[in-house]
This record gives C-alpha cells, sequence and structure tokens, in this order.
C-alpha cells in the first residue's frame, strides 16, 4: 500500500521510522507493505536540504505529482493550518484517495464538508492524531463506548500548556523558559498563541463532542480562556485548600442539552486528572456503563502522534481488504442541543481584591446573595492595610449566576475580581 505525506516536519518526519519499526508486526497483520511514495515540501531547497541530510524518500512540490500517481492510495496530511489543507485534502478524497489527518484545526472548522466528500468518494477520513496525540481516544469512544452513554467528559488535552503549567508550578520556569522549551520539543502549534490560549483545546473538545455525545458543536460554541490569567497566588491558594490547577476541556450533557468549555480548573489534588504532568494528556470519562474512567497518554511529540498517525493508516488498509472504506470514523450522530445556562451549575473560587477596611467582607456576602450564592470556604490573605485579597469557594451556581457575579462585581468601584475558576468536584 504506497502512501504520500504532505508535511515532513516534527510529526511527518517520524513517520519512517516507526513504520520500519513495525514492519514485522505491520506485515503480520496486514499481509501488506505500508510504503512512502511521495513526500510534499514547500520548496526545491527544501527538499535538497532533505535529501542532503540522507532522506531517500521522493520530495515533491506540487499537489499534482500525487494526485495524479494512481498507484498512491492514502494522502497523510501533517502541514497544519487550514489552507492549502482544506484545498488538498478535498483534492485527494475527490481523487478517490483516503486521507489521514492531525490538523484538529482545519476539522474543527471543515470536518463536515470534508466527511461529507470522503462518504461521496467512498475513500476514508481518519484523525486520531488531530485529539490527544498518542492516546486512541477517538476509536475508544467510537468503538468501545458503542455501548455506554457518556454523561460528562473532562480533559486535559493540550501538551503544551499541560507542560508549561507543571515546569511553571513545580519547577519555578519563567512562562517564557516554559514555551520556548516545549516549542523546541515539537509540542507547540506553529502559531502557540492556540495553545496557552485554550484554543487548539476547544477544537479538540468539538471533535470530542461529536464522538462522545454524537453532537456536532462549532467552536464558537465552546467558551475557552487560557493559561496566561493564572497568577502565582492561585496556585497557592488552591494548594492551600487542596486542589491543583489545570486547563481542562469540559463536556457536560443535561436535560437540557450540552455544554461545552475550556478554561482553568480548580482540580481536587486526589482527582486522577490532577496528577497528569508534562505534556501528558487524558480523558476522563463519566459513563452510565463503566461510570468513571480515564484514559492516558502523550498529548504531543513526534513519537506518540505519529503513532496515531500510524494506526489510522492500519485501520484504512485493513478496511480496503475489507471493502468498507466509504464507513465514516465516527457514526454517532444526533441532533446538537445546546444546554440552558441555567441548567449548567459548577462550584467555583473567586479571588476579590477589596480595600482592607472594616464593612468589606458584609459588603461581598450581601452582593453573592443578591444573586443567590452562598459560600463553601473562604480565605483571606492578610492585607497591608490599603487592600486585602478574599478567597472564596461557593456552591454550585449557574452559568446565569455566575455572569449576574461578575456584573455586579464589576459595579464595585472599589472591588476587583481579580481572576475565577471552576472548582471540580471530589468523586
Ligand atoms: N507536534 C505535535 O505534537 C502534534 C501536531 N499535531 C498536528 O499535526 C500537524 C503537523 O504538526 P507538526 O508536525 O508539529 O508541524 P511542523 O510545523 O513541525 O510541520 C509542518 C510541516 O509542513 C510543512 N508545510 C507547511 N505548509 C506546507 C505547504 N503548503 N506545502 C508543503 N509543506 C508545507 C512545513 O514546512 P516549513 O518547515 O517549510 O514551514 C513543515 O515542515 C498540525 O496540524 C498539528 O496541529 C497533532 C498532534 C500533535
Ligand atoms: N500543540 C498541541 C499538539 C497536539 O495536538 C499540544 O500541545 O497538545
Ligand atoms: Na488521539
Amino acid at each position: 500500500m504506497k502512501i504520500a505525506l504532505l508535511g515532513f516536519g516534527t510529526v511527518g518526519s517520524g513517520l519512517p521510522a516507526l513504520i520500519a519499526d513495525n514492519q514485522e508486526k505491520l506485515a503480520a497483520l496486514l499481509d501488506e507493505t505500508i510504503s512512502i511514495s511521495k513526500v510534499l515540501v514547500r520548496s526545491e531547497e527544501k527538499a535538497a536540504q532533505l535529501r542532503q541530510a540522507g532522506h531517500p524518500w521522493d520530495f515533491v512540490t506540487s499537489i499534482e505529482a500525487i494526485l495524479n500517481d494512481d498507484t498512491i492510495s492514502i494522502v497523510v496530511e501533517l502541514m497544519g493550518r487550514i489552507e492549502p489543507a482544506k484545498t488538498y485534502i478535498s483534492q485527494a478524497l475527490a481523487a478517490g484517495k483516503s486521507v489521514v489527518t492531525a490538523n484538529k484545526d482545519l476539522l474543527a472548522l471543515h470536518g463536515a464538508e470534508l466527511q461529507k466528500l470522503a462518504q461521496k468518494n467512498k475513500v476514508a477520513l481518519y484523525y486520531e492524531a488531530a485529539v490527544a496525540g498518542g492516546i486512541p481516544i477517538l476509536r475508544t469512544l467510537a468503538n468501545s463506548f458503542a455501548s455506554d452513554k457518556v454523561t460528562r467528559l473532562l480533559g486535559i488535552i493540550n501538551g503544551t500548556s499541560n507542560f508549561m503549567l507543571t515546569k511553571m508550578m513545580e519547577e519555578g520556569w519563567t512562562y517564557k523558559k516554559a514555551l520556548e522549551t516545549a516549542q523546541l520539543l515539537g509540542y507547540a502549534e506553529s502559531d502557540p498563541t492556540n495553545d496557552v490560549e485554550g484554543i487548539d483545546a476547544v477544537y479538540k473538545l468539538a471533535l470530542l463532542s461529536e464522538f462522545a455525545f454524537g453532537m456536532t458543536i462549532s467552536p464558537s460554541q465552546i467558551k475557552h480562556q487560557g493559561i496566561p490569567t493564572i497568577q502565582q497566588a492561585d496556585v497557592e491558594i488552591a494548594n492551600q485548600l487542596g486542589y491543583v490547577i489545570k486547563l481542562v476541556g469540559e463536556i457536560v450533557e443535561v436535560s437540557s442539552g450540552i455544554f461545552a468549555e475550556v478554561s482553568p480548573t480548580f482540580l481536587p489534588a486526589s482527582h486522577p486528572l490532577a496528577s497528569v504532568k508534562g505534556v501528558m494528556n487524558a480523558v476522563y470519562l463519566d459513563s452510565i456503563g463503566m461510570g468513571a474512567s480515564m484514559f492516558y497518554g502523550a498529548g504531543a511529540g513526534q513519537n506518540p502522534t505519529a503513532t496515531s498517525v500510524l494506526a489510522d493508516i492500519v485501520r484504512i488498509v485493513k478496511r480496503f481488504k475489507e471493502q468498507t472504506l466509504g464507513k465514516s470514523f465516527n457514526e454517532y450522530k444526533r441532533a446538537t442541543r445546546l444546554a440552558e445556562s441555567s441548567e449548567v451549575l459548577n462550584k467555583y473560587y473567586f479571588s476579590v481584591e477589596t480595600p482592607d477596611s472594616t464593612g468589606q467582607f458584609l459588603r461581598l456576602v450581601q452582593l453573592f446573595t443578591a444573586v443567590n450564592v452562598s459560600f463553601e470556604q473562604v480565605l483571606q490573605q492578610k492585607g497591608d492595610g490599603q487592600r486585602a485579597v478574599v478567597g472564596i469557594i461557593c456552591h454550585k451556581i449557574s452559568q446565569t449566576q455566575l455572569a449576574s457575579l461578575e456584573t455586579k462585581l464589576a459595579k464595585e468601584d472599589d472591588f476587583n475580581l481579580l481572576n475565577y475558576f471552576k472548582v471540580v468536584e471530589e468523586n
């Protein structure tokens, strides 16, 4: 089976060695060899550099050289970004070639269109590597969870930001050093803003919504906040209260529909997700059959990601032999229903700066009571005589109440809402 690679960067350049290392197992499983026929690179200079470096592949600079080669059955897109990836994938599908991609941005924004094209041409479009890197979470949801209904999903699904948080909180690295190292290690997107602002996690959560809940939601329907807002003081208070701060993607289904968001979150130190460190990812599921389950592994990096890419290639070879290529990667589809904000309930931690004088706490109690929010835990940091910081964990409130509280606090000139974090409850 001949394949073509589009892009030979961090992930693409890792695939050849992985295929070679697994050749014996692949031959036994598939009774077929997988060989790289052509590799698309940006320019002749790039091709010459790669040949000079000893890479033996047939490097080409035009997509037509691949599209017009009828011996190529699978196109593997590992370039990233939206264009020309979308155009090249569309052309490959229309030319009757199956496609494997790791491009979560493209799939979250244009996946439905590309799926339709794949089905129309009775070829496969697979993208296990697009979500949580090496963790086979999409195939697990599509296959093993066919018999179980997921009610809530919590995921640490961006390796770069989790690596940064771990290094900053546990080793005192600066934000700059942590980000630069993540880039050096090949974890970060070409534009790392997506990693640190939670946008990459939003794209992945949109794909997880389809596989876990059968509902298609667009990235614009997913609230998100990144890690730059997290202060060292927040980390210290979280630890004092028995929590760990992580960037968590959540999808929960309530009676009115699903709610999805990516936010810095207080996780109880005892929660399985709290121990996910560095570039590792994990997807934690509540479901009616299994109860609680968690799937853990490297969320980014050359080999883990290339392993998911190879898994998709293997699946396509098998489906090719079974003549079931046109089956969609995800067959679980329901009408999309978005939850009423009054139905989505969570506990929150608020960090509020107030004047360091008598009566301020009473004002806070009155303000929270006005939106029917009660306190579960309160922590006051020692003030400097001018200003004091009060940490409040409240009982469960709705998104509606949260919005009202933010508005009321903003109206109080001498109160300053420094930060707030969703608080996940102990299991
Ligand atoms: N890195 C990781 O851990 C993971 C990455 N992914 C996804 O995998 C994809 C690839 O990521 P990664 O390998 O890290 O990215 P890199 O930036 O390392 O590699 C992308 C490669 O594609 C090449 N390229 C870009 N545009 C074109 C074009 N128009 N024609 C030819 N070549 C082109 C780039 O060439 P040039 O160098 O000249 O720009 C580069 O060599 C992305 O969609 C990413 O989101 C998914 C999971 C994990
Ligand atoms: N930049 C992404 C790569 C994998 O999807 C991440 O850090 O998770
Ligand atoms: Na995956």
